[in-house]
Order: C-alpha cells, then sequence, then structure tokens
C-alpha cells in the first residue's frame, strides 16, 4: 500500500490515552495504519462518517460505571456501525511532577470516564477537586506542561511515562478488574455485516407495551438479551430511545425476518453493529 492510502484510525486524545492503547492492540496485525487523535467523541464520529477516517475505537461500556452514554448517544442517526468489540483492562494512576507528595496536590484532571472509576478514591480524599479533561493523555501532558506541584493527572501507567510524571498512587479505580469495552466501527458503507452479535438502537411506538411485546418476541424467537439502555431522545422530553444488544446464535428465524419485526415495531430503528 502506498503511503497516504494506509488505514487511517481514528482515537480520543492523544498516544497514552487507553482509547490509543486499545487502537494500538486491535491494529498490531496490521502492515500499515495512521492513528489519528481527536479532542472528543463527535469529532471522532464525523470523521467517520465523512469517511476522512476509515475504522474508530470508541468506548461503549465500563464494567464499573456502566454504559457510557455520552459515546453512544452520538452514535444515533449516523451511518456508522461497530464491527467487533474488544475488552481492555484499565487500571488507573494518579500522576503529578516528581517530588509531588498526594498532600500538596488539590486539583486533579482526567477524561470524566475515568474520574468516575475512581469514586472511592475521591471519597477517601476529600481535598482533592475534580477537573474534566479531553482525555486521561492530555491531562498527564497539561500536568507536565503547566508545572505546578499541586495538580495531578489520572491516567495510565503509559501515559505517565510519556509525558515524565511520578506516580502517587497506583491502582486508585474504584474495581480491581475495571475493564472498558470498545467498539470498533466503521461506515456502514464499507462493511458486510455478518455475525452472532446484534445492537441495535430503537425508539419503539410510544404506546402501551410497545417495549414488553418486542422483548417477548426476541424471547419467543430465542434471541437473548445480553443488555438494555434507555436513554432521552433528543428533541423529545421525558421519551426514550433504548439500546439492546442481542445474541442471535440460538435465532428460530432468519436476520431479515427479524429486522422486519423490529422495524414494525419501531418508529425509528438502526443498527449500531453486527460481530
Ligand atoms: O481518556 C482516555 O484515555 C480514554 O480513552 C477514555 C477512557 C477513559 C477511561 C477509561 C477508558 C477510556
Amino acid at each position: 500500500m502506498g503511503r497516504g492510502n494506509y488505514l487511517k484510525v481514528g482515537y480520543l486524545g492523544v498516544p497514552g490515552s487507553y482509547s490509543e492503547a486499545a487502537l494500538q492492540k486491535e491494529c498490531q496485525t496490521m502492515e500499515e495504519f495512521e492513528a489519528i487523535g481527536y479532542p472528543n467523541f463527535q469529532a471522532i464520529i464525523d470523521a467517520l462518517a465523512s469517511k476522512r477516517i476509515s475504522m474508530a475505537v470508541i468506548p461503549v461500556e465500563n464494567s464499573t460505571t456502566g454504559f457510557i452514554a455520552r459515546s453512544a448517544d452520538l452514535f444515533r442517526h449516523q451511518p456508522i456501525v461497530a464491527v467487533a468489540d474488544r475488552f481492555e483492562s484499565v487500571q488507573h494512576s494518579l500522576w503529578a511532577l516528581p517530588g509531588s507528595q498526594l498532600s500538596d496536590i488539590t486539583d486533579v484532571y482526567s477524561h470524566p470516564e475515568a474520574l468516575s472509576q475512581c469514586d472511592t478514591f475521591f471519597a477517601a480524599n476529600p481535598q482533592l477537586t475534580q477537573h474534566a479533561y479531553t482525555d486521561t493523555a492530555q491531562a498527564a501532558a497539561f500536568i507536565q506542561r503547566s508545572q505546578l506541584p499541586h495538580q495531578a493527572a489520572i491516567a495510565s501507567q503509559r501515559a505517565g511515562e510519556l509525558y515524565g510524571l511520578e506516580a502517587l498512587r497506583q491502582d486508585i479505580q474504584t474495581e480491581e478488574s475495571n475493564t472498558t469495552r470498545f467498539y470498533i466501527m466503521k461506515h456502514q458503507g464499507n462493511v458486510q455485516l455478518t455475525g452472532k452479535q446484534l445492537s441495535l438502537y430503537l425508539e419503539v411506538r410510544h404506546e402501551p407495551g410497545a417495549l414488553s411485546k418486542l422483548l417477548q418476541v426476541f424471547g419467543l424467537l430465542d434471541c437473548n438479551l445480553l443488555s438494555l439502555n434507555a436513554r432521552p431522545i433528543p428533541g423529545k422530553p421525558f421519551a426514550y430511545g433504548f439500546y439492546l444488544e442481542l445474541d442471535l446464535s440460538q435465532m428460530s428465524i432468519g436476520f431479515n425476518d427479524l429486522m422486519k419485526i423490529v422495524d414494525k415495531a419501531s418508529d425509528y430503528s438502526q443498527i449500531l453493529g453486527r460481530f
């Protein structure tokens, strides 16, 4: 492949972010790719939807804090689809300038997901003020740039080392086995979807029992419900759309027939992934 022709893959942050680590693992067997960092999820999705990149690695779920709505909400009405998922263990450390002690620190910077995965640490250290930052690695780079001994970042081992910081505490995530699930996403025009796991976004008809009827149909067809999350529909106060994941390995009808039933029961339906 000539240069400029290689796979461009988008992720949140700068080198050392958890998304970049997941991307490097996902792409390790590829001959040539370029990892492109973005400052927020919307920018990654815009780049993928307009085919400026061909793939994106986006966190969608965490074992401690659950569904990551700040990313999944942005998938709606976009021509993008997950073609795989991957689970990565996420261990957070608190990083500061060399020489700083925990007792010096007043302000902690990180991605909101990382901050919320360390709730117990913050409850035990109420003197610390939390600040949301674009991503964990950028937060670590900011601590190095600002040179202020009372500031710290929550980030990975690799980010702390890359940006020349010292770990004040390690493994500060609330759950020892903290794991993040990432979607590997592509433009829907560039993929042939196959696989036994289906991810859907549905806005069901606003009538009594609409969701429960659909769930019963899934049960009757031996589609195993793996997850269900409700989110507000933009512009429709107190109306909810549903993110569903189904295991189709035992399904007793064909995929196209399943989608006909889903479409009939919904005002809007979108396949968010199949792998
Ligand atoms: O900020 C990062 O490093 C990210 O990639 C987002 C994130 C934050 C916490 C856990 C997993 C992903």
